[in-house]
């Protein structure tokens, strides 16, 4: 009898125990200063505990890898109304509640409710809408989701087609969807799960146009779930991830709805059907931008994950031969694997500092913006749009590498990357899509740059566009230099200084060349991205920078960390050494004494890898990867997880009696 078995052994892979044996520092202490203090790091362990403990919990993870759609769907709708209950059952306040939605990594079917419908009636309702809608909705009492995109425009906001047309005679809003194209498609929520939605529509009183304007419109009844009269709404079908959640359509035929579903803070029509805006037109995006802000966390989220599963795993994975006379190493020693890993390991730590950083100033401004100061809002739009973009690009991007440098073991779903991958992906087009949010920046930058030639004074993320190019010189002199942070940072910000530079005096110079200012825009839109791209990079290698140097922690936390911050700012250079040379930030002998340091960081931080990831303090059933488990049996764990397989439930599966015994037969009796 074999003694192979699926159980999982008790005891850590002594592999993986001799990593956290040799770590340099305190991984606690990381923790602690990841998660914000000792007590926000008990306080989520509480809850991890409080929510895990339930086995739901664990059999969630089955039907997530095994179930139909619709199977998955029902129990995340489950997890959902189980989250919310235990919401109120403990009064948690909204931070407990963001804690346990990040535990859960937000695959939740009733996702919407909370990261959009909610923070939207927040934003966009007056306060008298707000204490009946918003009361109303935290306590579930209405479901709701921000449905926004239409089949034909998602980006283009101007174009939206469905119509909120002012009835005076009954004062009521007569919602409509013209076209096709008008309707609403992809909203998250929507399709079976919301009795509500926000619907973003362009507002007409009289035949005017007003403007995208948001309308509160109930969609099924409260009684039994069924849709109400003129409305369609459906789920739009299987996507390449995120199946928990019912993205939807929806129809409006001539639906009215009160004159007070309006969500009237920014902009008001009166009884009488007169319209009055308050606060800036752009007020009514203010959701976007939020999600925007949040979205940099989720992409520290995502490749933190990755780079927690991809490092465990190379610490238990042996392979081939270093050297001939030892044993198979682990594949973390070998360099190119490094060289696959590390880069999301640095880049974990620089996007915790980073969207740290921007969280703070999206406070900052946001409760400016509810005194009714708006003077912050442009630096805000421009910085969330490029660091949505910048972080969300990066790492997914990541994470597929780390997915391939798990060989053949990544491909299976069990390993949790792909999964991981495929759910993240969209954060490159949600919220806005990259270019063109790139685009909002490189079109603020453009204005800065203007602004800083013709003397003005900068300040925020943009003042240094009113540096003096020619006294620039390249501060990295010698080898030892490069592991200065502040000089690589130096460099990152003269590149994106020459980059924007150099698109503003083309776009200028096609325009003094009587060229449209369309034309001149799109003819250099590549360049524009380049830029926006360069200045992104830069606040991030600023923030990590910053973030590094304030930091109040021992001497060997200080040290690796600043180890990491290194390696991120070089790996970044070698990687695109082209625009870094051509702006003329480094010279040949900088490029290739930053180039051999990037390598041998590799080395440095090699010791302290698992360490640095056990530092983000995932709990196994978050990460559900079968690679990364904090006990490193990933052989056991990978053999276990075929246990739960319905293929694995027979013996002998139906398929081979309906179509593999008829067809063996035939083959058999066959004389050819
Ligand atoms: C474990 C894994 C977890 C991972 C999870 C992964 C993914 C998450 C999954 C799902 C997400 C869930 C929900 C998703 C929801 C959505 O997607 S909701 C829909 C979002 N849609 C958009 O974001 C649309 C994007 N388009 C726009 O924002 C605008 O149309 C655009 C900015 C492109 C242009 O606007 P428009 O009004 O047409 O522009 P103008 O050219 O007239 O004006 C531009 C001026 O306006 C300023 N501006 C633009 N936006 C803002 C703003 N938000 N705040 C302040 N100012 C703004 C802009 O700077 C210009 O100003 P100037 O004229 O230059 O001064
Ligand atoms: C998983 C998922 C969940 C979503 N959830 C919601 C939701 O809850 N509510 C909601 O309202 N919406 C939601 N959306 C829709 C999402 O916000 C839009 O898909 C997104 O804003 C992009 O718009 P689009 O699909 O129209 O892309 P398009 O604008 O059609 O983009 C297609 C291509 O055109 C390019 N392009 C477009 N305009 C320009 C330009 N001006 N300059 C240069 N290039 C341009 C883009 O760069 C891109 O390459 C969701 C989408 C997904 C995938």
């Amino acid at each position: 009898m074999s003694e192979i078995t699926s159980s999982i052994p008790l005891q850590i892979n002594p592999d993986l125990q001799e990593e956290r044996d040799k770590a340099s520092f305190n991984v606690t202490e990381l923790t602690h200063i990841i998660y914000g203090g000792i007590e926000k790091t008990k306080k989520r362990k509480r809850l991890e505990k409080l929510l895990f403990s339930d086995p739901f919990f664990q059999e969630y993870q089955n039907v997530r890898a095994f179930g139909s759609r619709s199977e998955y769907y029902a129990a995340s709708v489950k997890k959902s109304t189980k989250i919310f209950k235990l919401r109120r059952q403990h009064k948690w306040t909204d931070e407990e509640y963001e804690t346990v939605l990040d535990i859960c990594h937000d695959d939740l079917a009733l996702t919407l409710h909370h990261t959009m419908f909610i923070p939207a009636l927040e934003r966009l309702a007056t306060e008298d809408q707000k204490s009946k809608w918003l009361t109303l909705a935290k306590q579930y009492k209405i479901i709701g989701t921000y449905a926004q995109t239409e089949l034909g425009h998602g980006t283009y906001l101007q174009g939206l087609e469905t119509t909120a047309t002012y009835d005076p005679q009954t004062r009521e809003f007569v919602m409509n969807t013209p076209t096709l194209s008008a309707m609403k498609w992809w909203p998250g929520s929507l399709g079976k799960s919301s009795n509500h939605a926000l619907v973003l529509a362009t507002l007409i009183i009289s035949g005017k146009k007003y403007g995208m304007h948001p309308f509160l419109v109930q969609l099924r009844s409260m009684d039994d779930h069924k849709v109400l009269p003129g409305v369609r709404v459906g789920d739009i079908g299987a996507k390449m991830g995120g199946n928990s959640v019912d993205n939807g359509y929806l129809i409006l035929d001539n639906v009215r709805i009160p004159r007070n579903n309006m969500l009237m803070k920014n902009a008001q029509v009166s009884p009488d059907g007169k319209f009055v805006t308050r606060g800036p037109s752009k007020a009514n995006y203010a959701t976007m931008m939020l999600i925007r802000v949040q979205i940099c966390t989720m992409a520290y989220q995502v490749v933190s994950s990755g780079a927690t599963i991809g490092i465990r795993y190379s610490a238990v994975r042996r392979q081939s031969k270093l050297d001939p006379q030892d044993r198979e190493p682990k594949i973390l020693e070998y360099q190119t694997q490094q060289y696959k890993i590390f880069p999301g390991l640095a880049m974990s730590y620089a996007f915790l500092f980073a969207s740290r950083s921007l969280t703070r100033k999206y406070e900052e401004a946001f409760a400016e913006i509810q005194r009714g100061d708006f003077k912050s809002l442009p630096e805000l739009h421009c910085l969330s749009s490029g660091l949505k973009s910048f972080c969300s690009e990066h790492s997914v991007r990541q994470v597929e590498i780390i997915r391939q440098s798990c060989g053949g073991h990544g491909y299976l779903n069990a390993a949790g990357l792909g999964m991981l991958v495929n759910a993240a992906a969209p954060m490159i087009t949600v919220e806005g899509e990259n270019t063109v949010m790139y685009l909002q920046l490189a079109r603020y930058i453009l204005k800065r740059f203007a602004g800083a030639m013709s003397g003005q004074q900068l300040d925020g993320s943009t003042s240094y566009l009113s540096m003096d190019p020619a006294t620039y010189v390249c501060p990295v002199m010698s080898e030892t230099d490069c592991r200065n942070l502040t000089a690589l940072c130096d460099i990152y910000r003269y590149r994106s200084y020459m980059t924007v530079c150099r698109v503003a005096r083309q776009v200028q110079h096609d325009m003094e060349s009587d060229m449209p200012q369309h034309v001149a825009i799109n003819k250099n839109l590549v360049d524009l991205v380049r830029a926006a791209k360069a200045h992104s990079y830069y606040i991030v290698v600023k923030d990590f920078v910053e973030g590094v140097d304030a930091l109040v922690a021992s001497a060997p936390v200080i040290k690796v960390l600043r180890t990491l911050c290194c390696f991120y700012a070089a790996h970044g250079i070698a990687e695109y050494s082209g625009d870094f040379l051509e702006s003329e930030a480094v010279g040949l002998h900088q490029l290739k004494w930053i180039k051999n340091l990037q390598v041998s960081l590799l080395g440095e931080i090699r010791p302290d890898a698992v360490a640095l990831v056990d530092a983000f303090d995932y709990h196994d059933i978050t990460l559900s990867s079968a690679l990364g488990c904090y006990d490193g049996n990933a052989y056991e764990r990978l053999f276990k997880s075929t246990e739960n397989d319905p293929m694995n439930k027979e013996e002998v599966h139906p398929s081979y009696y309906q179509y593999l015994k008829p067809f063996m037969e035939e083959m058999n009796k066959s004389k050819l």
